[in-house]
């Protein structure tokens, strides 16, 4: 017996989805860009341990909506690694999917076109294609987890995985960090709560059992080991910042007090700098003077950093959009990239 209007009220249809097994066939996984997302995964682990002396930063554009911007990103990015390599790690932002605060475009995969086409299909496949052409350069790639299913088309070409300020408290992301294949780093809350961030690496740690797909898009019970390499991202909240020593300290005492090892990584964008992209390099700069007298805990950065600086709304005529310049959060230019990875690596020659 059907009986009308008492299930899915409120959704209006279902679109076929391609398998993340159909999306490996056609887009499979090349030798280089294994040999990049393993030797960066391995160099991140590495400096988690404490067996690589190294910092990492995840540096990149806010989001991806031009691949070809992207990619000419990606080609400054490597270059600028040769130069730092003996004191940095790169690994490239390349943020997929956008969680708002309310509205707004929520980034490549669900919106490709950005006009409200919504072809989470071809989203897919283009953001797999962009994450190949990046990892086959050679340069490792960090993302943000948001939608749980996703990690099955995408996880095999990421080294490093964010858990963002509006779902580190999620039961369902912390289930799926503890299947991730990389190191995960959960940020404080928006609010700038960061018990949230330990709660979620010691539940991450854990193994889970919980609904989710395989390769083949069948639904299954997903079954996980725990994820060891959780660490807190620290991104400021409430209109705050919490980068400087006193925080971090702060940070460090929570972290121990759980019983978990002293991982954090400052974001210098959101509240540690007010929103306001220009002042990251002065985050940087406190984090590796910190570094220089001493502390041990801080083993990242991330920037949001682009070809073009500030950002753009997305103009209803895409051919007006300006090259190389973010469409969600503002980021700092290329040139100031530049200066500021070049600057910290001088100063980080320089550690204990
Ligand atoms: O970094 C990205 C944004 O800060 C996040 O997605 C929230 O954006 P919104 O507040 O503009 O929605
Ligand atoms: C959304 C982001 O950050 P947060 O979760 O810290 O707001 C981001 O880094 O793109």
């Amino acid at each position: 017996m059907i009986i009308p209007d008492i299930e899915n009220t409120n959704v209006t249809s279902f679109g076929r989805m391609p398998t993340p097994v159909e999306l490996h066939a056609k887009l499979p996984l090349t030798d280089s860009a294994f040999a990049t997302v393993m030797k960066g995964r391995a160099a991140l682990r590495n400096i988690i341990d404490r067996e690589d002396k190294r910092l990492f930063v995840v540096v990149g554009p806010c989001s991806i909506h031009d691949p070809a911007a992207g990619l000419d990103y990606a080609t400054r990015l490597l270059k600028l690694q040769a130069e730092v390599a003996d004191t940095m790690l790169l690994v490239m932002r390349v943020y997929f999917e956008k969680p708002r605060t309310t509205t707004g475009w929520k980034g490549y995969i669900n919106d490709p076109d950005m006009d409200d086409s919504f072809r989470v299909d071809a989203g897919m496949e283009k953001a797999r294609r962009f994450l190949l052409d990046v990892c086959e350069m050679g340069l490792p790639t960090a993302t943000e987890a948001l939608d749980p299913i996703s990690p099955q088309y995408l996880g095999d070409l990421i080294a490093w995985t964010a858990i963002g300020a509006r779902t580190t408290e999620s039961q369902t992301h912390r289930e799926m960090a503890s299947g991730l294949s990389t190191p995960v780093g959960f940020k404080n809350g928006t609010d700038g709560d960061i018990s949230i961030a330990v709660n979620a690496i010691l539940s991450s740690a854990h193994p889970h059992r919980f609904l989710g797909i395989n390769g083949e898009g069948t639904v299954s019970i997903v079954r996980t080991s725990g994820n060891a390499y959780g660490h807190v991202v620290l991104r400021g909240g409430d209109g705050r910042p919490n980068y400087d020593s006193v925080s971090v300290a702060i940070a460090e005492q929570a972290l121990q007090k759980a019983g978990l090892p002293a991982n954090l990584v400052v974001d210098c964008s959101h509240a540690n700098s007010y929103k306001k992209p220009e002042l990251q390099p002065l985050v940087m700069s406190d984090v590796i003077q910190q570094i220089r007298h001493g502390n041990r805990s801080l083993v990242g950065v991330m920037i949001e950093s682009n070809i073009v600086g500030g950002n753009q709304k997305i103009p209803l005529d895409l051919s007006q959009l300006k090259y190389g310049c973010s469409v969600t959060d503002g980021c700092i230019d290329w040139a100031a990239t530049e200066t500021m990875l070049r600057s910290a690596h001088q100063e980080l020659l320089q550690r204990p």
